[in-house]
């Protein structure tokens, strides 16, 4: 009999690729040292692409690089900065401007965000627990950058990342599209550049 023809499922294998990559990040914190370096190479490659336009980053969740010191500095240097504010599954995030001294409020699944209205970010950085060198990405799974990107054509999206979080081929559905450049505290590679 021939063996059955099987279409790879990609929301099972990003599971499976989700997981291990959660565990391995718990069990290896960065040090200081790799922090710096990754935040130094974002500072480089965000001035490169936009020397002054709105950024939209992250506030932190646990595990995942604190870019604080990064906002901070650019935010005295001039840079209007924004952070997501999570809502309903299935919805877009939208991007709220963030001051050093300013209220946070409670989101879902642990995130935190500034009030106020909307705005536009020019350069987008994105987290993600995995990414392959065509710009693809692993995220939580809630498709919520992908949604939101979709909806932003003028904002470039930045990936960000340490580098073993490397991987061959990230496993990609229909919604999935590369980001433009991918930056970890070794290089930068450029996709849509
Ligand atoms: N810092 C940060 N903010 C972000 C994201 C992100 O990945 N990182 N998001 C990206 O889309 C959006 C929020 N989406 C999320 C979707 C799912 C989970 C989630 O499943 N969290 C786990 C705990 C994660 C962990 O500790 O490893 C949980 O609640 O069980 C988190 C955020 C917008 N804000
Ligand atoms: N623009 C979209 N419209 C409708 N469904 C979408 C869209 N983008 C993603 N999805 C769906 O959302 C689900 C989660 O997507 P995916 O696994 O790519 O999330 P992720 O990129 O890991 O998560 P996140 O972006 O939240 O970090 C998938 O079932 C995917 O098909």
């Amino acid at each position: 009999m021939a063996a059955p023809h099987i279409i790879p499922d990609p929301d099972e294998a990003k599971r499976a690729l989700r997981a291990a990559m959660r565990a391995r990040r718990l069990a290896e914190p960065p040090d200081a040292a790799t922090l710096d370096a990754l935040r130094a190479a974002l500072d480089a490659a965000v001035h490169a692409i936009d020397p002054d336009g709105p950024v939209a980053a992250i506030w932190p969740l646990p595990g995942e690089p604190d870019l604080r010191p990064l906002l901070r500095h650019w935010h005295e240097a001039g840079r209007s900065i924004c952070l997501p504010k999570t809502h309903a599954p299935g919805v877009a995030l939208t991007f709220h401007t963030w001051e050093p001294d300013g209220a946070m409020h409670d989101g879902p699944y642990g995130t935190r965000h500034p009030g106020g209205d909307p705005v536009l970010p020019s350069v987008v950085l994105v987290p993600l627990l995995a990414f392959d060198r065509r710009g693809h990405r692993l995220g939580y799974g809630g498709g919520f950058y992908d949604r939101t990107l979709a909806a932003l054509p003028t904002s470039r999206p930045v990936g960000f990342g340490l580098s073993w979080q490397e991987v061959t081929d990230v496993p990609t559905g229909r919604y999935d599209r590369p980001l433009d450049m991918i930056v970890t505290e070794r290089e930068v590679i450029r996709i849509g550049f």
